[in-house]
């Protein structure tokens, strides 16, 4: 058949279709017509290996939660470019910003399709607005246009895909939702009383730029803790099954400027989680801390920085026995009880809450402790099932020196001269500095990365000369005191040997006869 003539057929054709869409617009009345449409459509189900879903914007008068899910989670398998994930070629993307948040989400367009595989299982999703039919008067005016996913999926799929399929398009849009929205950081440190306040807890928005990327650290440590948050936010059927309150504690410690508090920004930031800080020298008394809990939601972290001098966790109460023997009594801190000045949350207070007791208000809930002296730390704080994963966040290491490299000064381990680095490798770890101290550094000269790294690196120079200084001077107190320990020993033992230990006494004895004989 010619080119030609196929056109001709088409357009026969076409104009077949229309003119018999005006013959059933002209004779039918839309009752009819769109019965007669449904009746097509079924028809056409019947014969087909595809099962359909509908899911409208507006079921009945209320939202269908679902028909958003279904929104969000397509909207993640839709690129910045346009182009979607799977092979289909979307020209057309809605985009969407929510209240309080500020990315962007895209969406399908009206009547767009798009094709996702779920566990090796292709379906086809599709955006259906239509019209709606003129409405009578209602409380509640309905929007203008019906829209809907329509799902199709093979029959011989239905059961493999359906259920599991549309709860975890509930969770993905969940999670995508959470990431979407702010961050907020709740404070108590208001200094009014917890019952004057409506609310115990203050809210702002939380925008540190902290995140796993940024972070300097072990790269090894990273990773452990990125896995350990992950299990623990996918772990809700894991903690059911255990009897454990969905909960689990992080002490952060190592000296200032280590990152412990941009540790757990990034944290928060990973997991879409909201962060109470919670200002323990603020909180009255136990049944204060007890209800600050109660009103903390789930999916957040609730931080105590610098708990070792938050309330006196250094020495618990002790009761002396009759028998003269110790028992703890973690109602006391400190030996003094409970009429410590300031905040009067004891030791058991801040344990309970850590434990079953209280963190059953709400669940999926992190626990993040910081301080500079782990030592000062009561054992009874530090066990697991209180700090069930303690991190130590120490002086920079050269993995860490090359990611604030490469952050504050763009700079790849391959841009930079061999030598320079080998410099910086072999004194990094004994200049003992942090990454604060080094940020300092490449912040000052971050418009000019030689000089940058020329700083840097005279910088750990002199910090190992001061260290290896203060390490030799040390040494030689120590050596010091030994020579002197060893004189002591010397005339303790000379003292020791029976003649000489006669003489002295007899000495001191002679001595006093002399003046004895004096006096006379
Ligand atoms: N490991 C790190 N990675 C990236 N930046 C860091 C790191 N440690 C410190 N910094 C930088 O130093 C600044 C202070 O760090 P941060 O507040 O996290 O230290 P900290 O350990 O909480 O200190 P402190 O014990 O005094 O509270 C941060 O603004 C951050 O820019
Ligand atoms: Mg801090």
């Amino acid at each position: 058949m010619k080119m030609s003539d196929y056109w001709t057929t088409m357009a026969s054709l076409v104009g077949m279709l229309a003119f018999c869409q005006t013959i059933l617009q002209l004779v039918f009345p839309p009752e009819l017509r769109l019965a007669f449409i449904h009746f097509l459509t079924r028809l056409r189900h019947v014969f087909s290996s595809h099962i359909y879903f509908d899911i409208t914007e507006i079921d009945g008068v209320n939202t269908n939660e679902l028909y958003n899910a279904v929104q969000l989670y397509l909207s993640s398998s839709v690129t910045v470019n346009g182009a979607v994930s799977s092979s289909n070629n979307n020209t057309r993307l809605s985009l969407t910003r929510v209240p309080n948040s500020s990315s962007v989400t895209f969406g399908l367009s009206n009547n767009d399709r798009i094709t996702d595989v779920f566990n090796g299982v292709t379906v086809l999703w599709e955006h259906v607005v239509v019209q709606r039919q003129v409405q009578s008067f209602s409380w509640r005016p309905m929007p203008e246009e019906k829209r809907g996913f329509t799902l199709q999926i093979n029959k011989r799929d239905k059961a493999l895909v359906l259920d599991s399929y549309l709860d975890y398009i509930v969770g993905k849009s969940e999670e995508i939702r959470r990431r979407n929205e702010e961050r907020l950081l709740y404070t108590n440190s208001r200094g009014v009383s917890l019952d004057a306040r409506s609310h115990p807890w203050d809210s702002v928005r939380f925008k540190h730029p902290s995140t796993f990327d940024t972070l300097a650290m072990d790269p090894e440590k990273k990773k452990r803790i990125m896995e350990d948050l992950r299990e623990f936010a996918n772990g809700q059927g894991f903690y059911q099954k255990t009897g454990r309150a969905w909960k689990r504690g992080y002490l952060l410690y190592g000296p200032p400027g280590t990152g412990k508090s941009s540790l757990i920004a990034a944290m928060a930031n990973y997991l879409g989680y909201d962060i109470y800080d919670l200002e323990l020298t603020e909180v009255q008394n136990n049944s204060e801390l007890r209800k600050l809990l109660m009103k903390t939601s789930s999916k957040s972290i609730i931080v105590i920085e610098d708990i070792d001098c938050s309330i006196s966790l250094t020495k618990r109460g002790k009761n002396k026995k009759k028998n003269g023997s110790y028992e703890y009594d973690p109602g006391l801190t400190n030996g003094s009880g409970l009429d410590e000045p300031g905040s009067s949350v004891t030791l058991s207070g801040l344990l309970n809450f850590t434990d079953g007791l209280w963190s059953c208000c709400g669940s999926e809930k992190i626990f993040v402790f910081t301080t500079n002296h782990i030592e000062k730390l009561d054992s009874a704080l530090l066990r697991s099932g209180r700090m069930d994963m303690h991190v130590h966040m120490g002086f920079c290491k050269f993995p860490a020196l090359k990611i604030l490299l490469k952050n504050y000064l763009r700079l790849e381990e391959e841009d930079m001269d061999s030598v320079v680095l080998k410099e910086m490798e072999e004194c990094v770890e004994e200049a003992e500095i942090t990454p604060a101290d080094v940020s300092e550094v490449l912040i000052r000269n971050r418009s000019d990365a030689e000089k940058a790294v020329r700083e840097l690196v005279s910088v750990l120079k002199e910090r190992v000369v001061k260290r290896r200084k203060s390490v030799g001077l040390k040494k030689k107190k120590e050596e010091g005191e030994e020579e002197e320990e060893a004189e002591e020993e010397q005339e303790k033992r000379a003292l020791d040997s029976p003649n000489k230990r006669n003489r002295a006494v007899f000495g001191y004895q002679e001595e006093e006869e002399e003046v004895d004989e004096k006096e006379k």
